[in-house]
């Protein structure tokens, strides 16, 4: 197993009343198995995706990568393993906007300690494999968002990490767009034997993954656990 959220809930503190965004979540995330999380608005898909990849602490419960409990982590430990082993896809790309392509993909590799011109090596041979031979000196502002997101998928495998964490990241595309980034990610999961957990609203695109979990006021549908 890669990746274990055990009784996981989370508190938010709103003034004097609490809020109660995840509530007993327990999920299991195989090594090189793809799942999506679905759920209305606010129901803490976010929320669990950031304990997920330990930019948000549990109020109670635990997070274990490979066995470890990731909240007996220093802050250097959790920066180091989530450059190494975890990949990040956003709505919004989060791509830096004064590097190119080429150097956005580079970059997480350079943080690791990768040299530049092995970084830069990978970071071709990733964007030629998401369709962008011809958009590596691009930066941002002159790709489409679709590109956009593209970049950002190489950038999230540039380390060649265990689990990738996708939160909306085909929600600011058009429909067809968000197909074609989702097929992507279907043959990148086959292909780099890389963990998906994707965050989506849509569930028609949900559907094309192998399982789905669903949300609800912070609560697994405990029927979905073991279909
Ligand atoms: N740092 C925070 N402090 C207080 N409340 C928060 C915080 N982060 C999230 N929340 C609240 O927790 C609830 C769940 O938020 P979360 O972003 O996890 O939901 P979501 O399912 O991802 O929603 P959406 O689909 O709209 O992005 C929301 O009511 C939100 O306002």
């Amino acid at each position: 197993m890669l990746m274990e959220c055990r009784q996981l809930s989370r508190v938010y503190q709103d003034g004097d009343r609490q809020l109660q965004v995840l509530n007993d979540v327990n999920l299991s995330v195989n090594a090189g198995e793809m799942l999506a999380i679905v759920g209305s608005s606010g129901s803490g898909k976010s929320t669990l995706l950031h304990c997920m990849g330990g930019l948000d602490k549990p109020t109670s419960g635990e997070v274990l990568f490979a066995g470890y409990a990731i909240q007996d982590w220093s802050s250097n430990q959790l920066a180091d393993w989530r450059n190494k082993e975890i990949g990040f896809i956003y709505q919004f790309h989060h791509l830096l906007p004064e590097f190119t392509a080429l150097e956005n993909v580079a970059m997480p590799q350079l943080i690791a300690g990768v040299s530049t011109r092995e970084a830069k090596l990978r970071a071709e041979q990733l964007l030629q494999r998401v369709g962008l031979a011809e958009r590596l000196q691009h930066r941002p502002a002159e790709l489409s968002g679709g590109e956009r997101q593209r970049v950002a998928i190489a950038r999230a495998l540039a380390n060649s990490p265990r689990l990738v964490l996708a939160d909306e990241p085909t929600g600011n595309l058009d429909d067809s767009t968000a197909e074609q980034v989702f097929e992507l990610l279907l043959e990148l999961n086959k292909e780099f034997d890389t963990a998906f957990v994707i965050v989506t609203h849509d569930n028609s695109l949900a559907a094309k993954l192998p399982r789905t979990l669903t949300l609800h006021h912070g609560q697994l549908n405990k029927a979905e656990l073991f279909a």
